[in-house]
């Protein structure tokens, strides 16, 4: 096994990774997978050199047999990789080693990606987000609520001037944040380089009127030189947001964004992360994406609201918050494999969205705390009596938490919150 070298201790220069792997043979695989990610291939080669084998190869350090499935047994297993094995400030390129064609070997009955733990140089080789919370924090001056978005529902459909229309109404109803919908890009009815202009001057006025910072966030979404034009007519246009689906777009374009001259914040939402994610034989962990995206230098990432419509479990949810939001995160075995120091890297604002109306506020934010982002599309637009009451219901919820009160007490204040409690049970 010239993989596997149990004794091993990891360096802390060392990037590891912890993988669940299901196969016959625990120890024949992990060999294999350290190969195949690393400088090996299915045979022994003529042409490797020792030194090279010796200063570049990665050591299988643990291999933990959890149990069977079938004729198969299920384990977890650590490997160590050299730095000098990879050209450290290119992501593409390391993924294509380290998570490339380790998933397609006919050997494993099953590969999911827990953890990867990045060394101080790697970290320090990118950019990592350029506001973090406090700089959000800042640029909206809200100083301890958890911030309150939507998004445009229709999801698509509207004309300019419609959307613009109901994104108006949510600002003065209450939300800071509008934003456009994953799929929502240039189509032929609301055509981006209108859209951009139409909405921000809506902004303006809602700014005027209720004397609050707010934002927009259009998806850029598009081929990479197509989106660059959208960056720039955002830019133009004075918005200080940009809304990238990160997943579809890819590594290199979300790790080339971050590295152009805009000064946008970046609003990172995940559609297509759970093809990734969710299959709890195969893949890659959420957690493991989302500190992919926090070195790539995203300012805001949807991680998941626990109570919500897509899934998530609670200890899941909360180890990505903490790995995007805090500094040095300690392991627990469970969800976070590995301690990672993020060396003063800035820090991500968590987004919990999807399926979220007033009712749930409270919990999203005893269970994430307040340094969340909470979005409702259906949970504003959906409100009996239309975009501004909906607006209105969720901004009481948040109050209502903040101010150490009930919701129902606090719809006794807030009619409009009341309506929204009977509607959504
Ligand atoms: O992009 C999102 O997060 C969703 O559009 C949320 O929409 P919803 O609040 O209607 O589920
Ligand atoms: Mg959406």
């Amino acid at each position: 096994m010239d993989y596997v070298d149990l004794n091993y201790t990891p360096s802390e220069n060392d990037l590891l990774s912890c993988i669940r792997v299901k196969a016959k043979n625990l120890m024949k695989v992990a060999n294999e997978i350290a190969a195949e990610s690393s400088i090996g291939t299915w045979t022994k080669v003529q042409t490797m050199k020792s030194d090279v084998y010796e200063k570049l190869r990665p050591k299988v350090y643990e291999i933990e047999e959890i149990g069977e499935e079938g004729e198969s047994k299920v384990g977890i297993i650590k490997i160590a990789y050299p730095l000098d094995a990879f050209e450290i400030e290119n992501m593409p390129g390391t993924l294509a080693g380290i998570a490339g064609n380790i998933f397609g070997m006919k050997i494993v009955d099953g590969l999911r990606i827990l953890d990867y733990r990045f060394p101080e140089k790697f970290v320090k080789a990118y950019r990592g987000p350029r506001y973090g919370i406090d700089g959000i924090r800042k640029l909206l001056k809200v100083e301890e609520r958890p911030l309150l978005g939507t998004i445009v529902k229709p999801k698509v459909g509207l004309k300019t001037d419609e959307f613009a229309e109901v994104a108006y109404n949510a600002w003065i109803g209450g939300c800071d944040i509008v934003k456009d919908d994953e799929n929502l890009v240039s189509q032929s009815f609301n055509k981006f380089e209108d859209r951009i202009f139409k909405v921000l001057e809506l902004r303006d006025k809602a700014e005027e009127e209720t004397g609050e910072k707010k934002i927009y966030m259009p998806n850029i979404t598009a081929p990479y030189r197509e989106m660059i034009k959208r960056a720039e007519l955002a830019e133009d246009a004075g918005s200080e947001y940009v809304m990238l689906d990160v997943v579809v777009l890819g590594f290199s374009a979300v790790q080339q964004f971050r590295e152009e001259d805009f000064k946008f914040v970046i609003h990172a939402h995940r559609a297509m992360h759970a093809a990734i994610t969710r299959s709890k034989d195969w893949g890659i962990t959420m957690l493991t994406l989302a500190k992919i995206y926090r070195l790539l230098g995203v300012d805001q990432l949807h991680i998941g609201t626990v109570v919500g419509k897509m899934e998530g479990e609670r200890a899941e949810v909360c180890a990505i918050r903490d790995e995007i939001v805090l500094d040095k995160v300690e392991k627990d075995d469970k969800n976070k494999f590995f301690d990672q120091d993020w060396f003063g890297m800035n820090n991500v604002f968590p987004v919990a969205s999807g399926g979220v109306y007033p009712k749930l506020v409270p919990e999203i934010i005893e269970i994430l705390g307040k340094d969340v982002i909470i979005q409702a599309g259906g949970g504003i637009h959906g409100h009996p009596e239309g975009t501004v009451k909906g607006a209105i219901a969720m901004r009481a919820a948040i109050d209502a938490v903040m101010e150490g009160k009930s919701l129902e007490e606090k719809a006794e204040e807030v009619k409009e919150l009341k309506v929204a409690l009977e509607h959504w049970k």
